[in-house]
């Protein structure tokens, strides 16, 4: 009996060493309601439970005995007996296993093993948050390398923008253009040259009609031979007429020789007459016999010379309007416009402005020595949407003054300065004219309000001095002479 006594002490003190040593919490619950045995760790974590003597006491004890008897009820409700569960106790997270088994008499009891899975659990909260934290570095920075690649591409794309227009051949003189109209007009262009046909080329101001004047020429059969340019809105009249076809000696003071005109030293060439729309009506019937007759009359004389001149014309006037309004000659203008070539204005055709802006960074890069590679697409895209009052020529200046004033081999936003050319000739606020007079002799008072009476008028009529002259009601030289006079550029006023 001693032996078997031995034993069972033996094995008693075997199995509380064991429990007492374990790591994890080892609590055994009687009858779910009273806890019967703690180890060390389950009393270091809950403090002692088991003398308490009514779980449902105020202390703290007492509120987690109570808990862990709920736990216990739920989990023999839910049928979680033996299962790792993981329970939230004021904050602190624990495993748990509960094993329930009969004691002595048919007792009911449990084993409760717990571990502190707090720090754990934290480590694990961290770890996932680190994880997603990462996760949305490498996707922003995925994000980035692809914005950084959508903006490189569109850059290298903005770089070629105009590198294949920059490296094609540079031409002086060239037509530049890919517009239907411009395609059209250089078919035209090629059809008229080699004739010996009269032309008249229209267009609004800076459109290009010298410009085709001089591919005319070029591309005829009159090309070695001479090529004369006259504004005919430059000269007065009568300048005009001794300069175009001579004079002999004594047609007028100072004439003390025989002088050949235009006309006769080109003979053979050609005579490009630039604003006929502003000849004087005697200048109107010397041309005419020209195209009709082939010959010329020099001033002050009467024997006709023939001549052979091919003869360009061009205007931004409308002709037509004037033959209308009885400033220029029917028959002339018959004469005149046998074969007309009309210029569309730049904003009928936006389509060039590429090829256009890329010819003028050509020919400015080169004559101002600047190393320009690369317009931005921001840039071209303004340039496409201005309206160009004042057609190529405009473009041409804004793309000079850019050339000129970049800082790099690029044009940026600071270079480009629209020409306010249309917004200045609007005329200035109204002054007084008798306060701005004050103090001036009635004579000058007299030639300022002729002057401002000259420069509204041919405003007014576009720089048109034959329209102006007829509506003015003055004759065509002394309207000339006034001009003169008072320093007045028709041009200027267009
Ligand atoms: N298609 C084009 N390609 C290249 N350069 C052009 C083109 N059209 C016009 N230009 C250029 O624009 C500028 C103005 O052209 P141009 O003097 O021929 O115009 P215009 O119509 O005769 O002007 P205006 O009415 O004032 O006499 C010139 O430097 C010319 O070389």
């Amino acid at each position: 009996m001693d032996e078997i006594q031995q034993n069972i002490d033996r094995l008693l003190h075997n199995q509380r060493n064991l429990l007492d040593i374990m790591p994890e919490m080892v609590l055994l619950v009687h009858g779910g309601s009273s806890v019967e045995y703690m180890n060390p760790s389950a009393i270091n974590f809950f403090g002692d439970l088991r003398s308490l003597e009514s779980p449902k006491g105020k202390n703290n004890n007492s509120k987690t005995a109570a808990m862990l008897f709920e736990i216990i009820k739920q989990s023999m409700e839910k049928n979680q007996t033996g299962t790792q569960q993981e329970i939230n106790l004021n904050d602190t997270y624990l495993e748990c296993v509960l094993a329930p088994f009969e004691g002595y008499k048919g007792d009911l009891l449990h084993w409760l093993f717990l571990r502190d899975i707090t720090n754990a659990k934290s480590q694990g909260d961290n770890l996932s948050y680190i994880n997603n934290s990462i996760e949305s570095i490498i996707i922003n920075e995925i994000k980035e390398i692809k914005d950084r690649d959508r903006v490189r591409q569109v850059l290298t794309k903005e770089k070629n923008y105009l590198k294949d227009h920059f490296n094609t051949h540079y031409e002086e003189g060239t037509m530049v253009g890919s517009s239907k109209p411009l395609r059209d007009l250089r078919h035209m262009v090629e059809q008229v040259a080699s004739s010996d046909a009269t032309i008249l080329i229209t267009g609004e101001s800076g459109t290009g009609k010298e410009l085709v004047a001089n591919l005319i020429r070029e591309s005829s059969d009159r090309s070695d031979k001479p090529f004369l340019k006259i504004n005919c809105n430059t000269i007065n009249d009568s300048l005009l007429e001794s300069d175009l076809f001579g004079y002999e000696k004594g047609a007028f003071t100072g004439a003390d020789t025989r002088r050949q005109g235009k006309f006769e030293v080109v003979d053979g060439g050609t005579i490009f007459l630039d604003e006929i729309g502003d000849i004087s009506p005697r200048m109107q019937a010397a041309l005419l016999r020209v195209l009709q007759d082939g010959e010329i009359i020099r001033v002050g004389g009467n024997v006709p010379i023939k001549v052979d001149v091919r003869i360009i014309a061009a205007t931004n006037a409308d002709l037509a309007a004037a033959v209308h309004e009885g400033t220029f000659r029917l028959d002339l203008f018959y004469r005149l416009n046998i074969i007309n070539i009309s210029i569309p204005p730049l904003r009928e055709r936006k389509e060039d402005i590429v090829d256009l802006v890329s010819h003028f960074v050509r020919r400015y890069r080169k004559a101002f020595k600047k190393d320009i590679t690369f317009l931005p697409k921001s840039i071209m895209t303004r340039l496409q949407e201005h309206d160009w009052p004042g057609n190529v020529r405009e473009l041409e200046n804004v793309i000079q003054r850019a050339v000129l004033m970049a800082k790099s081999n690029v044009i940026t936003n600071n270079e480009l300065f629209f020409d306010r050319q249309h917004e200045a000739n609007v005329p200035p606020p109204a002054v007084s004219i008798l306060d701005r007079l004050q103090g001036m002799s009635l004579r000058d008072m007299m030639s300022e309000v002729e002057k401002e009476i000259l420069t509204n008028f041919l405003h007014k009529y576009n720089g048109n001095v034959a329209l102006t002259a007829k509506k003015l009601g003055v004759g065509k030289t002394a309207f000339y002479d006034k001009l003169k006079r008072y320093n007045i550029s028709p041009k200027e006023l267009k």
